[in-house]
């Protein structure tokens, strides 16, 4: 028994699918232009194929897991379980107009030509709304549409903004923020799930040690009470003495949303040489 994962080819997707397998402690060997491999310490086959795909082949169970884009997900609107995010990925699914178009609100689309690849997720977001607009549906280089005259707007992905910038547009609207995900079907044997109960608990110790960090410092006993009342650590943080009389070494995690903040209050209540080591897996 195995499970089938389809992941993309080459793209955006494609290296931190691999990646994340790796992570996992899934050895594959992707050679170039090879479509199918087969992990070599976990009963995993890997599909590589085109995004847009892989929502009907987990659908038909042609694969039983892949990894896409939400965004991709919700375009294809096929019944699939997201099983995990797994934060890579991450941009934006956003409306864009021409810099000089003077832009107030949503209304402004009203009777506008609007070219996308998500034709879908775009009338679903303008119907809401309440706005009739011409959809164009493209498959790629959309930010060139107005350029060319094909359209008065565009809607499409974005993560640092800089094509649509070349491209003398500007970001309007935000449409939907998408991240990979892990998605399966629900024709998976009792026995397949059990395999997948496994992939993602080492899916969820790889996110979790992504988003915290080791703290290791050294403070004066003296300060310890303070010291330790700013540190969270996965129970309570580690003290050792240290060899020099009256000084402890504290070690602790730290998520990385409240890192900064904690460091320096860290360094004003007195630690020094303070070190901060990545964490490779965490399991609570
Ligand atoms: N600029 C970006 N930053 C971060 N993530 C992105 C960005 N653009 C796209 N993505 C995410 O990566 C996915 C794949 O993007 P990519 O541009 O490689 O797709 P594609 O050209 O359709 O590839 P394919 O050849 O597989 O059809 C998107 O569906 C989206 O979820
Ligand atoms: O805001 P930015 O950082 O500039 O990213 C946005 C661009 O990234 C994606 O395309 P990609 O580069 O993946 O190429 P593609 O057109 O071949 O899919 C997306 O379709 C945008 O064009
Ligand atoms: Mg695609």
């Amino acid at each position: 028994m195995k499970l089938r994962i389809a992941i993309q080819k080459s793209g955006r997707l494609h290296e931190d699918s691999i990646k994340l397998l790796k992570e996992c402690g899934i050895d594959i060997n992707n050679g170039v232009n090879k479509l199918k491999t087969e992990a070599t310490n976990f009963p995993l086959e890997v599909f590589f194929l085109r995004d847009d795909d892989i929502p009907q082949y987990v659908e038909d169970g042609v694969a039983d897991l892949g990894i896409v884009g939400e965004n991709v997900v919700l375009e294809k609107n096929r019944p699939l379980r997201t099983v995990e995010k797994l934060g890579f990925g991450k941009c934006r699914l956003a409306m864009a107009v021409p810099k000089s178009m003077e832009y107030s609100s949503i209304r402004d689309l009203q009777g506008q030509r609007i070219a996308t690849s998500y034709p879908v997720i775009v009338n679903d977001f303008l119907r809401k709304l309440d706005i009739q607009a011409e959809i164009h549906e493209i498959s790629g280089s959309v930010e060139i549409a107005p350029g060319i005259g094909l359209a008065d707007a565009i809607c499409d992905l974005v993560s640092s903004g800089s094509t649509l910038f070349m491209n003398g547009l500007k970001e309007v609207e935000t449409v939907l923020r998408s991240e990979a995900v892990l998605v399966s079907n629900d024709k998976l044997s009792p026995g397949q799930q059990q395999l997948l109960a496994k992939l993602q608990f080492r899916i969820q110790a790889v996110k979790k040690a992504k988003n915290n960090k080791y703290v290791l410092l050294n403070a004066p006993n003296d300060k310890l009470p303070e010291i330790i009342g700013l540190l969270p650590g996965m129970k309570s943080p580690t003290v050792l003495p240290l060899a020099e009389e009256g000084w402890s070494s504290v070690h602790s995690v730290l998520n990385e949303n409240d890192f900064w903040d904690i460091i320096e209050n860290l360094k004003a209540a007195g630690a020094q040489g303070i070190l901060v080591v990545p964490i490779e897996k965490m399991v609570v």
